[in-house]
């Protein structure tokens, strides 16, 4: 029955509001029973169990588990089955228990998986990360470039330069990322290297998707071009060159540019800047103009946002949101993309969906 309070408010809408409030005000508390479950190797206990394992056989087997919070372990695992990592099965046996088991989701943090998003993980909810967000607010109102910047007093990238530990983190969160990537797009989108000499990844970070990419085409010489501290100790390998540089000051002459998660992470302006050392990267090797290929979401235009596909929408929105408190970037709808690179000199572009967040572009220069 619809019921109606002193104040002429429907009651079932007033707590079906109260409780979309709530769900948004807890919505960390997802991500932060994911980082625990993480953080006490539960998703590799109950693969390495090798069948659906009882709670009594999970608390056994957490390694340092101090036995007065035992009691608690199914309460965490109760929240993580809610939200999909984990699910139960019924274990046929006389005491009638249920056992855990993994998801496509968990399998996908496996620490053995080769596609493991675990590294990503850890990058993303560290506090040096997590800690911005509380700084929104007053980033709206101040001068700082970014919410980073107003928590940390440098910009994202100067940090990790000075500090090893968000250094490695995020290089192998990355380096995680360009694993399941390549998986895909190698494949895919064979037809975009053919043809090539020379490619020069910027912004490459410690060089996974280009070693990929050499191992697919050994003919193809490749440079993975990113900042001192990315690149430092990394050794080249055959075809594989690493150079410590600054994509703003020069990029090494090439066929072609690879830019993987780079153009996002900037601004309009700054984004031109990069562009344009990328013609002239490609016209320092051939004087007949290249191909400049970018791998980056493709936001969804407004009106389709509210529509069916939700959970990629969200995705876009949270990867646009990142942009915002880590550093300059935005993500950008393909009207957005097709501005920049025609204001870049560009004179054509060609997209090829990968994921459902992410797609690369071709741009191709003629002169
Ligand atoms: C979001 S990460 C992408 C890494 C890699 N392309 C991938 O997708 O796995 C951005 C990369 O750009 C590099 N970078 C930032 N500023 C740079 C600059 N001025 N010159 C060269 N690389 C830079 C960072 O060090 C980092 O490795």
């Amino acid at each position: 029955m619809d019921m109606v309070n002193a104040n002429g408010e429907h009651v079932n809408e007033l707590l079906q509001a109260q409780a979309h409030v709530w769900n948004h005000i807890f919505n960390f508390i997802n991500s932060m029973s994911l980082k625990c479950a993480i953080d006490l190797g539960i998703p590799d206990i109950i693969q390495n169990h090798g069948k659906p394992m009882t709670i009594t056989e999970l608390v056994a087997a957490l390694p340092m588990l101090n036995p007065t919070k035992a009691c608690n372990i199914y309460r965490l695992m109760r929240i993580l089955v809610h939200s999909g990592f984990f699910a139960q099965r019924n274990l046929c046996n006389d005491a009638q228990e249920d056992g855990y088991v993994l998801t496509n989701a968990s399998r996908l943090l496996l620490k053995d998986n080769p596609l493991s998003v675990t590294p990503f993980l850890k990058a993303m909810l560290d506090p040096i990360l997590t800690e911005p967000w509380h700084c929104l607010g007053t980033w709206f109102k101040n001068n700082d470039h970014t919410p980073f910047d107003t928590t940390h007093g440098k910009t994202f990238w100067d940090y990790a330069g000075h500090d090893q530990k968000l250094n490695s983190l995020f290089n192998e969160g990355m380096a995680s990322d360009a694993r399941l990537v390549n998986s895909i797009l190698i494949d895919k989108c064979k037809k975009v290297f053919e043809g090539l000499n020379s490619l020069v990844d910027v912004g490459g970070g410690t060089g996974t998707l280009s070693k990929a990419i050499v191992d697919a085409f050994p003919h193809l010489e490749c440079i993975v071009l990113d900042l001192p501290h990315v690149v430092a100790n990394l050794q080249d390998s055959g075809n594989l060159k690493y150079v410590a540089g600054d994509m703003f000051k020069e990029i090494p002459a090439s066929d072609a540019i690879l830019l993987k998660w780079i153009l996002h992470d900037w601004n309009d302006d700054e984004c031109l800047k990069i562009l344009k050392r990328c013609k002239e990267a490609i016209s320092r090797q051939n004087k007949k103009g290249g191909k400049v290929m970018i791998i980056d979401m493709v936001l969804m235009k407004n009106e389709k946002m509210n529509g069916e596909a939700f959970n990629s929408t969200e995705t876009q929105l949270f990867f646009d949101m990142l942009m915002m408190v880590l550093v300059t970037g935005k993500e950008r709808q393909e009207e957005e993309w097709a501005k920049l690179f025609f204001a870049a000199g560009f004179s054509n572009y060609k997209i090829t969906p990968i994921l459902e967040t992410e797609s690369s572009k071709s741009l191709e220069w003629i002169r």
